[in-house]
């Protein structure tokens, strides 16, 4: 303070003395050399512009802050605690409980260890070793046994041959269980029908299949690129063309514009008339080409049915690499497995992938092999019933269909019937499980459930591209749009 008041003063008198007036230059008692020009011009002062510095700043600011500092840490009207008093209150408040908490969970973290700690200490420890080869019996140390003689390991051999039958038996049990999970019969299985104009074909059972029954096992029609994320990459949708051209081009043509007109069109090939499609529809020559195991049984579809399908569909006049390249995209969101996932996930549920489709996804996503089959994707998606809940209206593929309000006597009906409800099928994609005759990328259906012979083969798709409307028999069954309005199906917008 003392050294601020110092030069404080001595800025002061600085500041006095440049401001007093300069006295005449006869009235100079000094001479200055500072000029060769001689003393008949005229000297002005140099004018230094000198800030009064730092200190008196800090001095001047010094009285506004204690004011400030006085002001808060002055206690309120009737005893009430000072601003200041109660910052520090807030702020030491936080940081205790901070404190405490953290104290707490330090001090929970180290008696978990302590107790981990004598429970390693306290454990038994474990007295045998398990032996990995036969050779092992004899190994030991020589000390002490005399020569021809040796422990008696009639117990330890004994032992062994247990463990060795009891495997032996338990692999005869499996192999027993996986004979009843044999391939599928070499009889026929399904036929191809017409759901609706808007849904297309569907398959059927051609026989009454039991719970768990392989029902058929099918090779891949066409396999290509395909990016989890569907995003439109180039080299992707260039393989779906080459793939698709490929079955064009080959000896599938026919049934392959059959079955799925809608890609044709856009590809530019019409229908083919009635009688032609009926004949490929119905032939296991053509539909059931793919087949590796059951028979196809023919088709149940009529000419009306047909009609009323392919009438719909616009043909392409003159498509464009672009035009194909885009039906191809979009042919294979819906109607591809993603083989990767599937075999990944075993019996495919949720896993596969025949419609899911995420609108403007971009790079970054897998791109692997998916797979189209001929029969195989042909099957219609059903959604799984909610086991639980109260809502009859909630399915497991969408978050957005909210809970109608229903009687607990509606909802418990509803739990009890839904194992009859709901997809009937699932699917693997090659060798998994007891399904180990199913060859790689194949496709095997097996019945979910006891299916009887015309009932229509429905699956999970899981993932669904946005705004599609689902019309499966869990969603018009649902009542979500009232009795009698069923059909007009659910705008699913999962995704
Ligand atoms: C894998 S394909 C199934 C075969 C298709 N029905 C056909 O005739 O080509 C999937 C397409 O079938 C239709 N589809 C399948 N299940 C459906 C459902 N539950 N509700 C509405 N459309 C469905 C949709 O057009 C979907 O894009």
């Amino acid at each position: 303070m003392v050294a601020a008041m110092s030069a404080f003063r001595q800025r002061f008198a600085q500041v006095a003395r440049q401001a007093r007036p300069l006295r005449p230059n006869g009235a100079r008692n000094t001479r200055s050399y500072a000029s060769s020009h001689g003393e008949h011009h005229e000297h002005h002062a140099h004018n230094v512009e000198e800030s009064l510095g730092i200190p008196v700043y800090l001095t001047l600011g010094v009285i506004p802050a204690s004011i400030f500092v006085y002001w808060i840490s002055r206690p309120g009207q009737d005893g009430e605690l000072s601003t200041m008093h109660k910052w520090f209150q807030k702020i030491s408040k936080e940081y205790g409980r901070d404190w405490e908490q953290s104290n707490h969970l330090m001090t929970a973290a180290i008696e978990q260890a302590a107790h981990d700690r004598h429970l390693l200490y306290g454990a038994p420890r474990g007295r045998h070793f398990e032996l990995t080869y036969p050779e092992a019996f004899g190994h030991g140390s020589q000390m002490n046994v005399p020569a021809g003689h040796y422990i008696n390991l009639d117990k330890v051999i004994a032992h062994y041959q247990k463990q060795h039958l009891d495997d032996e038996a338990r692999k005869a049990k499996k192999l027993a269980a996986a004979s009843q999970h044999s391939a599928p019969q070499d009889a026929p299985a399904v036929r191809v029908g017409f759901v609706s104009p808007a849904i297309g074909y569907g398959l059927f059972a051609a026989r009454d299949f039991a719970k768990d029954e392989f029902i058929f096992h099918e090779a891949p029609m066409m396999t290509a690129l395909f990016n989890e994320k569907f995003s439109a990459d180039k080299n992707l949708m260039q393989s779906q063309v080459r793939s698709y051209r490929a079955v064009l081009a080959g000896p599938s043509r026919d049934v392959a514009t059959v079955a799925f007109p809608a890609l044709a069109a856009r590809t530019g090939i019409a229908p083919a008339p009635f009688e032609e499609a009926a004949d490929i529809l119905a032939s296991p020559a053509e539909m059931g080409r793919y087949l590796v195991h059951g028979r196809f049984a023919g088709s149940t579809v009529t000419r009306e049915e047909y009609l009323s399908y392919t009438s719909r569909l616009p043909v392409a006049a003159a498509p464009s690499e672009k035009d194909v390249r885009e039906a191809c995209l979009e042919f294979f969101k819906q109607y591809a497995f993603d083989v990767r996932r599937a075999a990944r996930a075993g019996v495919g549920t949720a896993a596969a992938a025949a419609a899911a489709a995420v609108p403007g996804a971009g790079a970054g996503a897998a791109t692997h092999r998916a797979c189209i089959y001929l029969l195989g994707s042909l099957i219609n998606h059903c959604c799984t019933p909610q086991s639980t809940g109260a809502s009859t209206a909630s399915i497991s593929c969408s978050g957005l269909i909210k809970s109608t309000s229903t009687s607990s006597a509606k909802s418990s009906s509803s739990r009890s019937s839904s194992s009859s409800k709901g997809p009937n099928c699932s699917w693997r994609i090659g060798p998994s499980g007891l399904a180990h005759f199913v060859k790689p990328r194949h496709i095997c259906v097996q019945a979910r459930r006891a299916i009887r012979e015309g009932e229509q083969l429905t699956w999970d798709y899981g993932k669904r591209e946005k705004g599609f409307e689902c019309e499966c028999d869990t969603c018009r069954s649902s009542g979500w749009f009232g009795p009698g309005l069923g059909n007009l199906g659910y705008l699913c917008t999962v995704l």
